[in-house]
């Protein structure tokens, strides 16, 4: 398995790598990123990148001999190294005629399904536009308890947003050692594991300096998760020459965390998981059967009841008779809607609501049985 069929990544990048260890901005690795970058999507692949380092380099232009612990200083300090980490990225790219632009998302960008679709829309928006997008967490305005914390995690998440095929974390190591190679020497060097094999979080281990997150247990765990939304991960050292072009050229490079799950049913593990409920509908027993058995779609005629308020394109519940969750799906209508064409075969759905879209309430390809 390698990554030579990959049309969309996300490429994270480390604070030790982005700021030099905290020493500052390191412009000429973000111009060796921006010329690969450059390169690669001059082959038609999509990019989008995030980078940590704005604390680290706040910390830096502020003067401060180290990182703070309250929070009120970490966000000070993210603020002002924001700054420096924009500038530095957009000054990387203007040398190949390309602009980014600068995304700064919340945990509830990611988990609310508006806003989830908003920033989605707008990535993709900036990707057919030929922008090279670079997120960060916004750090300034979360506090602790909302936090993602590490841009590992945000990097999965991310992964999964724009539905990429692979995310690339560049990082000051190699890759996956058995363990941390910096307390043990003899740590054996890992070429490729599945993202969900149950030794990895024994093997990795904290942070590596005083200015990374999380470590490689931060690392395997955003494999783990990126695996679950069907794309590959690579962790590998952001030092090593040419590594975006070789790994897409399908070269083992770092190591690679294989995904077992299709994109598909990594699309409905997500859906049964990971976001809000807008309402729920009741079905009566020959939809259940047809969901359950046929796995077919939803149709309006088997639908007895909604039940709260959704728009269209909302995550619902769909219930049985007795009120039990069978699955979960997008819907096609609103609850507004919906509530009109309960009962209704496909052709009286027009003559109902004075338009239609899809014939199905929620069409299979959007649906998540319990099973
Ligand atoms: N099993 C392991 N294999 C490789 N690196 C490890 C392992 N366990 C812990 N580490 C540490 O993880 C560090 C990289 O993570 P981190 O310091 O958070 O960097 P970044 O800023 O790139 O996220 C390495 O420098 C290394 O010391
Ligand atoms: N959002 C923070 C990054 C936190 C973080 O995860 O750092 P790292 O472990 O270096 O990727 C910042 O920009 O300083």
């Amino acid at each position: 398995m390698n990554l030579a069929n990959a049309k969309r990544i996300v490429m994270k990048v480390g604070s030790s790598l982005v700021t030099a260890e905290g020493r500052g901005i390191d412009q000429a690795a973000l111009d060796n990123w921006a010329n690969q970058i450059a390169a690669i999507k001059r082959t038609g692949v999509d990019v989008i990148l995030v980078s940590s380092g704005a604390i680290a380099e706040g910390v830096k232009r502020l003067g401060w001999a180290k990182r703070p612990t309250a929070i009120n200083e970490l966000q000070a300090a993210a603020a002002v190294g924001q700054m420096g980490i924009a500038q530095a990225y957009e000054r990387a790219f203007s040398a190949h005629q390309l602009h980014t632009a600068q995304i700064l998302l919340t945990h509830e960008d990611l988990s609310d399904r508006t806003r989830y679709l908003n920033a989605r829309s707008t990535l993709n928006t900036l990707l057919a536009q030929n922008i090279v997008p670079v997120i960060n967490e916004n750090d300034t305005v979360t506090t602790d308890e909302i936090k993602l914390g590490d841009n590992d995690t945000l990097g999965a998440l991310v992964t999964n947003l724009v539905d990429a095929d692979a995310l690339i974390i560049l990082t000051d190591q190699r890759g996956l050692y058995d363990s941390d190679p910096r307390k043990n020497p003899q740590a054996q060097f890992i070429h490729e594991i599945s993202a969900v094999h149950p030794d990895l979080e024994n093997m990795a281990g904290g942070a590596g300096t005083g200015v990374g997150t999380g470590g490689m247990y931060t690392k395997v765990l955003a494999a783990k998760r990126a695996a679950l939304s069907g794309a590959s991960t690579v962790v590998a050292s952001g030092r090593e020459p040419q590594v975006l072009q070789r790994l897409l050229q399908g070269e083992s490079v770092g190591t690679l965390f294989t995904s077992e799950f299709s994109r598909v049913n990594a699309r409905k593990q997500w859906l049964l998981g990971h976001i809000q409920i807008s309402g729920s509908v009741n079905v009566d027993a020959g939809a259940e059967r047809a969901l359950l058995d046929k796995h077919g779609s939803l149709l309006p005629v088997g639908v007895v009841r909604v039940n709260g308020h959704f728009h269209r394109g909302e995550l619902i519940a769909v219930l049985n008779e007795d009120g039990k969750e069978i699955a979960r799906g997008l819907a096609n209508y609103s609850s507004a809607e919906t509530a009109k064409i309960v009962r209704c075969h496909a052709d009286e759905i027009a003559a109902r609501l004075g338009f239609a879209f899809e014939d199905e309430l929620i069409h299979r390809d959007n649906l998540a049985l319990h099973r």
